[in-house]
This record gives C-alpha cells, structure tokens and sequence, in this order.
C-alpha cells in the first residue's frame, strides 16, 4: 500500500517537473526513482515515528509506553522467560481495561484482548471480519500447511462443514479403544524405560510427543506411525526435527515471520527444517496416492471403492476426505487433502502432548489431587479393562482437571486476527475504531489468570473450581461464561479437535493414574534429579514448581518435565 501510493505520486509528480523540459529518458528514471525514496522515506518516518504516538485512534488505550524507538516492545518479547510473561504483566497492571496497546516492530500497533466481551467480539460476533495475519499464515504453513487452520470467509465455512462430520462426536467415540491402546503401550515403554534405571526419573514431554503424533497417525491416516515403539521413527524425527528445533533454528523462524528468509539462508539449522517439512509433505503424498490407489482401484478400471473403506465404522480421516471430495463440482485435489492431513498432525500433537505434559506435572506438584483421582477412576470404573467411552464421561472430577490444567497451562499462546477493513469493537467505552491491519491478539493466559474473572485466586490450580456449586461461582460470575476458557479458542473457529483431545488425554490419564504413582523427578531449578536426589519443593514455586518454560509459540517446557514413576500393585 505504502509502496503503491509512493510509486503513484512519484509518477505524477515526474511527469510535472521533467515532461516541460524533457531532454532523455534517462531523466524520466532518475527524477522518478529520487522522487520515489525521498517520499517513501518520509512515508515512513511517519509511520514509524509519528503516527503510533500523535496520530493514531489507538494511542489513547492503555498499555506500556516504555518501548524502544524503534522496535517497540519486540526487544521485550526475545528477552522474555516464556511467551507469556510480559503479556501477563499488562494484564496484572490493567485487570479492568478490555483492550490493552503495545507497539511491536517498527512501532506497529498490537491490541491485545483483555476481557471475555473482547474475546467474544472478534472470536463470535465478529469472526469472519477478522483474519489471520499474513505473518502467521507464513509461519503455520510451514508446519501445518494450507488447510481449514489457513483459510478464511465462505472458504472455511465451507470446509468446517464437511470436516465436522469426522470430528462429531459419534465419530470421536470409536477412537477411544485406539487412544486406549497407545495408552498401554505408553505404560509399557515406562516399564522398559525402568527396567534399564528404575530409580531415574522418565522425561515426559517426549514421550506424549511420541504417542499422540501416532494416535493422530492412526485417526488421519489409518496406520501405525511407530513413534513409541520404534524409537528413531521416521515421522517422529521429522516432527522434532521441525518442533524441536535448535536456537539457529529458533532465531530463523522469528526471523522468517517478518523477512521470508527461509528459501534461501544456506545454514545447516534451515536446512535442516526445510528438508524435514518437505519429507513429511513427501510421505503423506504418497499416503494419499496409495490410499487413493486402494478405494478406486486400478484406474483402467470401472472405480468402485473397495468395501472396507466405505463402510462409515472404518472410515480414516484420509478416507473419509477421499471418498466425500473426489468428485464432485468442488472436488478437493491431493494438495487440498495434504493441506488437511498437515493440519491435524500440527495442530492435534503438540497441543495435546503439551496438555498431558503439565498434566503430570500438576499430579506430581499435587499429590492430594492425584489420590483423589485415583479414587475416582477405581470407583467408577472398577474392572481393570481399558475405559469405554462412557466410563470416560462419568468421570467427573477427572473432567475439572483437565479443565484447569487447561486454565493454568494453556498450550496455545497465540491466537492472532487482523481486520480486513477498519473496524469498530464495541467492548471499550467509547468504542475503539480499529484500523485495517492492526494485528488483534487473544492470548489465552491472560484472560484465564484475570482476577476480574477467575477471582483473586486466579492463578491458584484448583480443579474445584469447575463445581457448579463451587463457592466461589457466585462471585466470579464471569468464570461461568463459555468464553472465559480461552484454550481452544471459541466461535466459528473453535478447535474442531477439542473432543478428540479431551477423551485422548482421559484415555492417557486414566491409563497413567491407574496403574503408577507419580512423584516429582525434577529439582528446584527444574533440572532432572540424580538418583536418590528428593526435592520437596513448596508452595513459593507457584505453577510451575521450578520448571522454566521455553520462549515459544505453545507453552513448552524448556529442558523437559522429570517423573519419577513407581508401579501400583
Ligand atoms: C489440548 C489440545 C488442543 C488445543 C489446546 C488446541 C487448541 C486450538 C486452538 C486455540 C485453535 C484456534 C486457533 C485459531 O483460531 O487461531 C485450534 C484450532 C484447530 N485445531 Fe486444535 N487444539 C488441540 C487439539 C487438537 C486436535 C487433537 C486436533 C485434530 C486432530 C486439532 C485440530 C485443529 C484444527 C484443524 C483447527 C483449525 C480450526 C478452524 O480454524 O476452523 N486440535 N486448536
């Protein structure tokens, strides 16, 4: 736009200086091109220097004005412990306030949303006038592709519609007996890990990498990844290739966000990422093209699916997206399935196996809450077979945890929007005109630890919390709102995963509690505890009971979570 409105004035106003004395064309490219830097600098300096601060409609919002001059409050964000940290610091300074200001690189305006009303605003009222922005597009496609994640308009309505057939809750229920045997495998491969140290603490945060990237291996694609069982399974050591990767390769990816850099920085860190994400795109191309293969049969050949994937009990979900939109007006091609299939492995994985991972940890920090979940599993589900879907939903103190453990640790810490023309939010008194391509973002920490919502105990894990007839519910009506938990979004663009990922983890959890007491294996400073090492902790460690967290776009443990793991006779 800027570049635009330069290159026209720098036309108009060539043509009024050179054109009377015009001698060369020379002259033409010159005068055009001088006219050209000198407005777009001005342009720019404007911009940067004088808009945020004197002439914007945003500037009056509170927020923190201690910036740099040039970069904002970036500088703030690299620095920063975890990828909440400064956001939450804002929020603690303007509890009341549901929109709060900062300025990130060259001063750019970032509004981030501070009340339920605000949240509701942009996630509900007024989804489809908002987008993603193109910085974030770039960065998630890398990773998750284009698919629903990616689209936007009657485009998403669209594909929201049909993939909600496969993620209904009929659908969801036949891949518990699949979650509920990753979950013994998970247990067996702590029972290996024993055998070799039984008294070191195990790392969790891999291991639940490993077991829900195959529980959506098997969902998505209908095969066994093999990443628990087998370790150095291809898949897995891509995903942590491209998850995991080193601080080069950290710092390359900030940079891509702004600069698209990737394509051509010839460092081993992106080269590396690069030939990762293009070996998973590769695999499940050919995933596609087999599967495809197998329902139509030879191509020569009348295509007549075969039986055992047509049948809706068997359905994968590659099956089901080739069987529904190979054919058809609006037929989606290899790459629209690709699209979706990197979708679910991105956005089912880490977010889960992230939310299982604090999950531990909570049980470790929380011994009394651990009992008494055990006792709530060997009531309402005494035979030791592996849980049904039903026993899965009686348990319903298992269901406040995970609520809560949601609440205090929510894996996703970004959910970013930008308006597609300017727009006028109604949650500030007076209404907050917001211009085109201001970048909103909905933090979920931040609106879970507001004592203006949750109460003063806001940042206290109490899964009691999650009782309708808890004390507190009166008080802090706004905690019984739906949009108060923030985890998995809300709106049209809510997780369409949420109930897979809630029954994956009971599954787990259930599996877990059952059958090991878990104690904590990390010490003070969150570094694993040598063999007979105890550490009892205390209440002054807050949430994260030492554990430092990784400055990152889901919330991440930065050097693993420690258990120690002691069989249940
Ligand atoms: C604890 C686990 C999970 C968490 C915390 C989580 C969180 C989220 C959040 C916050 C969004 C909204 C992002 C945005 O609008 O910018 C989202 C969207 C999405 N999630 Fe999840 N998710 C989880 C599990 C899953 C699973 C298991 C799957 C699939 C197997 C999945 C698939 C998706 C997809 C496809 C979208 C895009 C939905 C749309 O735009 O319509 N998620 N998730």
């Amino acid at each position: 736009m800027k570049s635009r409105l330069c290159a026209l004035l720098s036309t108009v106003e060539t043509f009024a200086l050179v054109y009377p004395n015009y001698r060369t064309s020379n002259d033409f490219i010159l005068t055009f091109l001088a006219l050209y830097i000198a407005q777009y600098a001005v342009l720019a300096v404007y911009n940067i220097f004088i808009y945020p601060f004197y002439r914007s409609p945003l500037r009056h919002l509170p927020g923190p004005k201690n910036g740099n001059i040039f970069f904002g409050q970036t500088l703030d964000f690299v620095k920063a412990e975890g990828p909440n940290d400064l956001l939450l610091t804002w929020m603690r300074q303007n509890p009341d306030a549901p929109i709060i200001r900062y300025l990130h690189m060259a001063n750019s305006e970032w509004l981030l949303m501070n009340s339920v009303q605000a949240c509701k605003e942009v996630l509900q009222t007024k989804c489809y006038a908002f987008e993603k922005p193109a910085w974030f597009r770039r960065v998630v496609g890398e990773i998750a592709g284009v698919g629903l994640v990616n689209t936007e308009g009657d485009e998403h309505r669209v594909q929201r519609k049909l993939l909600a057939g496969p993620f209904s809750l009929s659908n969801i229920k036949r891949l518990v007996p699949g979650f509920n045997d990753k979950a013994s495998e998970l247990s067996a491969r702590i029972v290996s890990t024993m055998k070799e140290n039984p008294d070191e603490p195990i790392e969790v945060a891999k291991i639940f990498s490993q077991t829900t990237l195959d529980i959506v291996g098997r969902a998505a694609l209908g095969v066994e990844l093999g990443s628990l069982s087998t370790s150095g399974s291809n898949f897995s050591n891509l995903y942590q290739c491209i998850l995991d990767q080193p601080p080069a390769g950290q710092v390359i990816s900030a940079i891509n966000m702004f600069i698209p850099v990737r394509n051509w920085l010839p460092l081993k860190a992106n080269r590396d990422f690069v030939h990762a994400t293009q070996e998973v795109r590769r695999l499940l191309r050919e995933a596609i093209r087999e599967r495809k293969r197998v329902i139509f049969g030879n191509w020569d050949e009348k295509m007549v699916p075969k039986k055992e994937y047509t049948e809706e009990e068997g359905r994968d979900l590659l099956t089901f997206m080739i069987h529904e939109k190979s054919e058809g007006e609006n037929k989606w091609s290899d790459e629209d399935i690709l699209g979706h299939l990197l979708n679910f492995f991105a956005a089912g994985h880490e977010t889960t196996a992230g939310a299982l991972t604090w999950a531990l940890l909570t049980l470790c920090l929380h011994p009394t809450i651990q009992f008494r979940l055990r006792a709530e599993i060997n009531t309402q589900i005494p035979h030791s077979n592996p849980p049904s879907y039903t026993d899965l939903e009686s348990l319903r103190y298992m269901t406040n945890f995970i609520k809560e453990v949601l609440r205090c640790y929510s894996p996703s810490t970004l959910i970013p929007r930008t308006p597609s023309s300017t727009l006028t939010l109604t949650c500030t008194n007076p209404p907050t005109v917001v211009p085109a391509s201001t970048t909103i973002l909905l933090n979920p920490a931040i609106l879970h630890f507001n004592p203006t919502i949750w109460g003063p105990d806001a940042e206290v894990f109490n899964p009691e919390r999650w009782e309708s007839d808890h004390e507190s519910a009166k008080d802090v009506l706004g905690s019984r709102d739906p949009y108060a938990l923030e985890a998995f979004a809300n709106g049209p663009r809510i997780c369409i995963g949420r109930m897979f990922a809630m029954l994956e983890m009971k599954s787990v959890l259930v599996e877990l509690i059952r059958n090991w007491e878990m104690n904590r294996g990390w010490g003070r400073d969150g570094s694993r505890l040598r063999d007979g090492e105890v550490c009892e902790g205390g209440v002054e460690e807050g949430l994260m009971g030492g554990v430092k967290v990784q400055n990152f776009i889901t919330l991440k443990p930065r050097n693993g979570v420690w258990v120690k793991f002691k069989k249940i006779d």
